[in-house]
């Protein structure tokens, strides 16, 4: 079984090393050895330390995905371009793909099941969606039968880093970024990762495996992290919370309803507890209730991990026949406006400490029909901030709340809005 390699950065190098150390165990999973035909690479050089034959590197990707003898292709460079064009030359000479690429799957993805549809090849892809963890496999395998209700999901390492720093230090974003990437957690350019570009490619992914709908990238509401700050990490601490990226996907009545944004959750909720740059999805579906899936979404070794499995069941259908399953779009629900999200929301305003300023922020909620839960003063004179916490409400009734408050003259500022999730 002939494997032609795509790239080989941080994931592409261990996923060639996982092929040629573990060999032996892979030719008897498979049924036939896994043999490295070809490494697709930007730039030859010496790579010390992976251990394959120099002579397998070419900077002709195209070349390599077009030769008769190759079986099966891993896509590793991301982006949109070339490889989307490699993948579909590589099913049109009828190699099966495994690809770790979220941005391409969730721009794209129609055009690559069309194309493996047409040319019978298989198309698997968990490492594109939270790293090592099986969630991609669960979702298209094993949950198939049931109904799924709701995704709920820390799909972005970095960020989760971030957050979890600044919870446990009290640092602000900025400075929090700056550990992330000395560790090698944040890229050179870490905006993918931060203004949640990544995690919503993996929503519009996850959304659409579960709910049997094409779920376009741009279905997908999404807001990163870089507003977040200590006070907001602080306040959320004071109420027993803790602040996430949280990628959201839902069924509401009959629709879908795709996000990710910062959130605050409780502190006992199961997502509160992944901390560092780790990953976990939750789900609830019908019949098997809920579901939780917990490892690491990011790195070489933990992302080589899934494309070596996936690798493993598409050379298992070359020997054994048959295809794993293409697209299921069947559902073709409609999407769900950012608008209509019900949720809960933490609202912190500077204030004028003075008689009526409650009245007046009170009233500004009725009108819109946002009910107010919880509120609290802190601190007093030019340092008085109002924090409240709503009952469930519309998202567009309070972002209209937001917009009556940041126009009243006795509220300084509206210096915090985050959406209260898990509860
Ligand atoms: N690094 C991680 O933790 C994870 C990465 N992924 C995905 O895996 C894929 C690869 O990511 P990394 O390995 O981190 O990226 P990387 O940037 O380390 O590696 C990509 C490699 O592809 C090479 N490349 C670019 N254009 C090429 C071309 N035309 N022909 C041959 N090689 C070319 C680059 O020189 C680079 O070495 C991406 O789609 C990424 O989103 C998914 C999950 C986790
Ligand atoms: N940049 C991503 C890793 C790949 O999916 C992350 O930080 O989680
Ligand atoms: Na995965």
């Amino acid at each position: 079984m002939r494997v032609a390699l795509l790239g080989c950065g941080v994931v592409g190098s261990e996923v060639a090393r996982l092929i040629v150390e573990n060999g032996d165990d892979l030719a008897a999973r498979v049924g036939r050895p896994l043999e490295l035909a070809g490494i697709a690479v930007r730039r030859k050089r010496e790579r010390p330390g992976l251990p394959v034959d120099p002579d397998l590197f070419t900077t002709d990707a195209t070349g390599l995905v077009s030769r008769d003898d190759i079986d099966l292709v891993v896509e590793v460079i991301g982006g949109i371009e070339p490889a989307r064009s490699l993948i579909l030359a590589a099913m049109k000479n009828g190699a099966s793909v495994v690809s770790a690429n979220k941005a391409l799957l969730a721009e794209d993805g129609a055009t690559l099941f069309a194309a493996a549809q047409e040319h019978g090849v298989d198309l698997y892809y968990e490492a594109a969606v939270a790293g090592a963890i099986p969630i991609l496999r669960p979702l298209r395998e094993s949950l198939v039968g049931d109904q799924v209700q709701r995704v709920l999901g820390i799909v972005n390492g970095t960020t989760n880093f971030i957050l979890s720093s600044m919870d446990e230090t009290g640092a602000g974003f900025a400075e929090a970024l700056d550990e992330a990437t000395a560790l090698g957690y944040a890229e050179a350019d870490p905006t993918a990762d931060v203004e949640g570009f990544d995690a919503a490619a993996k929503a519009a992914i996850l959304a659409s495996l579960a709910f049997h709908t094409r779920v376009p990238l741009g279905a997908v509401h999404r807001e990163g992290i870089t507003e977040v700050t200590a006070a907001d990490v602080a306040s959320a601490k004071a109420m027993g919370h803790v602040v996430k990226l949280l990628a959201i996907a839902e069924l509401v009545d009959g629709a879908v309803a795709v996000r990710v944004h910062p959130a605050m959750i409780p502190r006992e909720h199961p997502l509160a507890s992944v901390r560092d740059a780790f990953n976990a999805v939750f789900v609830q579906s019908a019949a098997a209730g809920q579901l939780m899936f917990y490892g690491r979404g990011a790195g070489g070794a933990p992302t080589a991990s899934a494309v070596l499995g996936d690798l493993v069941a598409v050379a298992r259908h070359r020997t054994g026949g048959g295809l794993g399953p293409g697209e299921s779009s069947y559902a073709d629900l409609p999407v769900r406006p950012m608008g209509d999200t019900l949720t809960r929301y933490h609202v912190s305003l500077d204030v004028d400490d003075r008689p009526g300023v409650l009245a007046a922020v009170a009233t500004a909620f009725a009108r819109h029909g946002v009910s107010i839960q919880t509120v609290r003063q802190e601190g007093h004179a030019d340092d008085a901030v109002l924090v409240l916490v709503t009952h469930t409400a519309r998202d567009a009734d309070l972002a209209a709340t937001v917009e009556e408050l940041r126009a009243l003259e006795i509220v300084r500022d509206v210096s915090s809005v985050m959406r209260v999730e898990g509860v």
